[in-house]
């Protein structure tokens, strides 16, 4: 039994409260380990005016993370998972996903109660090139533009009267005490979640049995099916590109799962979409039988068309 562990997190108010979180899961589990946080500033930190699919790259958010975990100046990494690359670096594993406890997206608005309800041409601020296209497939008149910033900066850009209405994940929210600024919950037919969106992931290095143990009570294994699914979806259609895509996983039933997944172009205009049931054991293969699906009717063309694939 180990008598002490340290966390490694980014700096971020939602991250800290992310890596609090587990820590207190592990006081809680273990009340004579010591629980320590270290904070490590990530590339995806630094750089806040450019637009996210602009910088692109893997692990923006999860590199320096994992040196210091190889390096062994931290035990445990806490990540969203919608921050992890699908690959890992060689020597990490995913200990844990914990429970999802809000996969979509949310809508905050100070004047307006739902998407439906913004005036015709409404500015919407988001983030990503995923919610962009769902928002414009949906609403072709809205005005979308690129909005960064941790969460409550991007409410701070709305109460400022930069935008009507906003998008970003339910989740942050959720944790970090705004809930109640959530106007709507998009359904998913009209924007489907990014790849883990809504739960945590915890990195460790592989051969250290002893963390590994300590950290298995955290996994849920119904996240880890869904999600399992997810990330082999977007491992098969990414090959480390920008483009819109969005998975959901759910449990449909004993032992059974349903995944849904899109892919669209960046105006919204074209939208490949499939859904596919199977087993939890199949969770890789649905994932990756999908994404062929997607890309076999008109998903590769998308792919091409902003130059993902030639
Ligand atoms: N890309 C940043 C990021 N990473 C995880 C979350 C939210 C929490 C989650 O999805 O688990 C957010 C903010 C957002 O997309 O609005």
């Amino acid at each position: 039994m180990r008598k002490s562990v340290v966390i490694g997190t980014r700096g971020s108010k939602l991250a800290l409260w992310q890596a609090n979180y587990i820590a207190d899961c592990l006081r809680k589990q273990y009340p004579d380990l010591t629980v320590e946080l270290k904070q490590i500033t990530t590339m995806g930190d630094k750089i806040l005016d450019v637009p996210l699919a602009k910088i692109g790259g893997k692990g923006l958010f999860t590199k320096e993370l994992e040196n210091e975990m190889l390096s062994g100046t931290i035990d445990l990494a806490v990540h969203s998972l919608k921050d992890m690359p699908t690959e890992l670096p060689e020597g990490l594993t995913l200990a844990a996903i914990t429970e999802r406890i809000a996969s979509g997206d949310a809508l905050v608005s100070n004047h307006f109660s739902s998407l439906q309800a913004l005036p015709k041409g409404a500015r919407v601020g988001t983030s990503s090139l995923r919610r962009k296209a769902q928002l414009l497939a949906y609403r072709p008149d809205l005005i979308i533009s690129d909005l960064r910033g941790n969460v409550d900066t991007r409410l701070k850009k709305l109460d400022d009267g930069e935008f009507d209405a906003i998008v970003l994940a339910a989740a942050g929210l959720k944790r970090l005490g705004w809930e109640k600024r959530i106007a709507e919950i998009l359904d998913t037919k009209v924007c489907l979640p990014a790849v883990g969106q809504g739960a945590l992931a915890i990195e460790t290095r592989a051969d250290d049995q002893t963390i590994l143990d300590l950290l298995a009570f955290l996994n849920d294994e119904e996240t880890r099916v869904t999600t399992t699914a997810e990330r082999a979806f977007l491992r098969t259609v990414e090959g480390g590109c920008q483009v819109p895509v969005g998975v959901y996983g759910t449990v449909v039933g004993e032992n059974q799962m349903q995944v849904e997944a899109l892919i669209a172009s960046l105006d919204g205009k074209v939208v490949v979409r499939d859904t596919l049931r199977g087993s939890f054991a199949d969770a890789e293969i649905l994932g990756i039988r999908l994404a062929k699906s997607l890309l076999a009717r008109g998903g590769r063309e998308i792919m091409i068309s902003v130059g993902c694939m030639v």
